[in-house]
């Protein structure tokens, strides 16, 4: 696999404590903005100090990306020269990265920003990356410049238009019920076009203050707020959290509390949760031991939608890295289907688009290993000024087009929302 490279000499990397309780976002110019938000606390970080682009996989076994990407991180991270005077999960140098869906897609990337500004349990820091001992980033210095609002909005179709999405999931349907496979998740996008370049900020400004409970992220372009945590690690502690079964939210208490009724008390919906429970489970299993898993799912209830949830815990084993599990991880059935290689099959087939880095892994991994990474949900391709919104549902036997048509709109609200001044 060739592989776009651009590894610096040697890194001199510093972390200090910061007396700063403003909000993350307020340190973040426009310009290569990264996020990893949830409930006020996580990442910013901008300036590139290192950056890896993946070209599509030949072989597309999906392998090959994550293990060029684990040796390009253990090539900066061991050759860096790190003085860390805060030491938790996320100081020192931060490594920001998203991987596209499909191996056979391009542009997995990872990016080592040169400033990093983190809050954790009410701890503030500042990092820097620097080409030399002694030397300071100048974007530390960038003069901050008012965020700007999006404006006004020329909204037009994706790929398939809803006639079309809706035959895809009917054919997804017949195909279930054929017997090809138990489940596949369908998505579609939706395109947005500014009058001028979109500013990440404003849209980050809105999703945390929204989906405060979901990771806001920004990442090489892709923005947007997921629920969905594939991984999150702290030393050998392994915590996931798995999505799938979803219901809108009701105007009133009352249909509030019909929906989430209605959601865990359907079959079907158990059913594909199920699926993504054990495949999850089953992933894990080689890399982790001690894994846990309720034996109920919850109900997690965002601003848009409610979900059927399972927080997983598992302790890493000696050995194993962060990057490891997101790789056995991906695809899992909640953005896949199970059994997974009729689903990507399936998908290549009906969807007719690339989804690019949506519904791939997106999170951040320190030096330590520590990290959290998500699936890209919720989430937009900001390019100057044009969006591509992406929103995808969980196609079972029992499915219906109608009501996955709108439970895709009630996803695609998420950045919509955020896109809206
Ligand atoms: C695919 C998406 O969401 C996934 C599909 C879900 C479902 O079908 O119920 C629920 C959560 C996510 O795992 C998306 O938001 O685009």
């Amino acid at each position: 696999m060739s592989v776009a490279l651009e590894t610096p000499q040697q890194l001199t990397v510093r972390t200090v404590a910061l007396p700063d309780g403003r909000d993350l976002l307020t340190h973040l110019p426009e310009r290569t903005p990264l996020a990893w938000i949830r409930r006020g606390e996580g990442l910013v970080a901008w300036g590139e100090a290192a950056r890896l682009t993946l070209p599509a996989e030949s072989d597309g076994s999906g392998a090959e990306r994550f293990r060029a990407a684990a040796h390009w991180l253990s090539a900066i991270m061991s050759g860096a020269d790190i003085d860390d005077a805060v030491g938790l999960p996320g100081t020192g140098p931060v490594v920001f990265g998203g991987f596209t869906f499909d191996p056979g897609s391009p542009d997995s990337t990872l990016v080592l920003p040169r400033v990093i500004v983190g809050r954790r349990g009410g701890r503030t820091w500042l990092t820097t990356v620097c080409d030399r001992p002694g030397a300071h980033p100048s974007d530390i210095l960038t003069a901050m410049t008012p965020v700007r609002p999006v404006g006004p909005l020329h909204w037009s179709e994706g790929t398939l238009s809803t006639p079309e999405w809706g035959d895809a999931v009917a054919s997804a349907v017949a195909r279930i019920r054929g017997g090809d496979l138990d489940k596949v998740v369908l998505a579609r996008d939706a395109h947005a076009e500014a009058d001028s370049d979109i500013d990440a900020r404003a849209l980050l400004a809105r999703l945390t203050r929204d989906y405060a409970d979901c990771y806001a992220f920004s990442v090489a372009g892709m923005v947007g707020a997921t629920p969905e945590l594939l991984i999150r690690r702290e030393g050998d502690a392994v915590t996931s959290l798995v999505l799938a079964g979803t219901r809108p939210r009701g105007a009133t208490c009352e249909r509030d509390g019909e929906l989430a009724a209605e959601l865990t008390g359907s079959d079907k919906d158990v059913e594909e949760h199920g699926y993504a429970v054990d495949s999850l489970r089953e992933t894990l299993s080689p890399l982790c031991s001690a894994i846990e898993v309720s034996e109920e799912p919850e109900l997690l209830r965002l601003a848009n939608v409610q979900h059927l949830a399972s927080p997983v815990r598992a302790t890493l084993l000696p050995g194993a890295s962060t990057l490891d599990v997101v790789a056995a991880m991906h695809p899992t059935a909640a953005v896949g289907g199970t059994p997974t290689a009729t689903a990507m099959r399936v998908i290549r087939e009906l969807e007719g688009m690339d989804r690019g880095r949506y519904a791939g892994p997106v999170g951040w991994v320190d030096a330590h290993g520590n990290g959290e990474w998500g699936i890209a949900l919720r989430c937009a391709e900001i390019e100057g000024r044009r969006a591509r919104l992406f929103a995808g549902c969980g196609i079972v036997a029992g499915s219906d087009p109608e009501a996955e048509l709108a439970e895709a709109d009630s996803k695609f609200r998420v950045m919509r929302g955020a896109l809206t001044d």
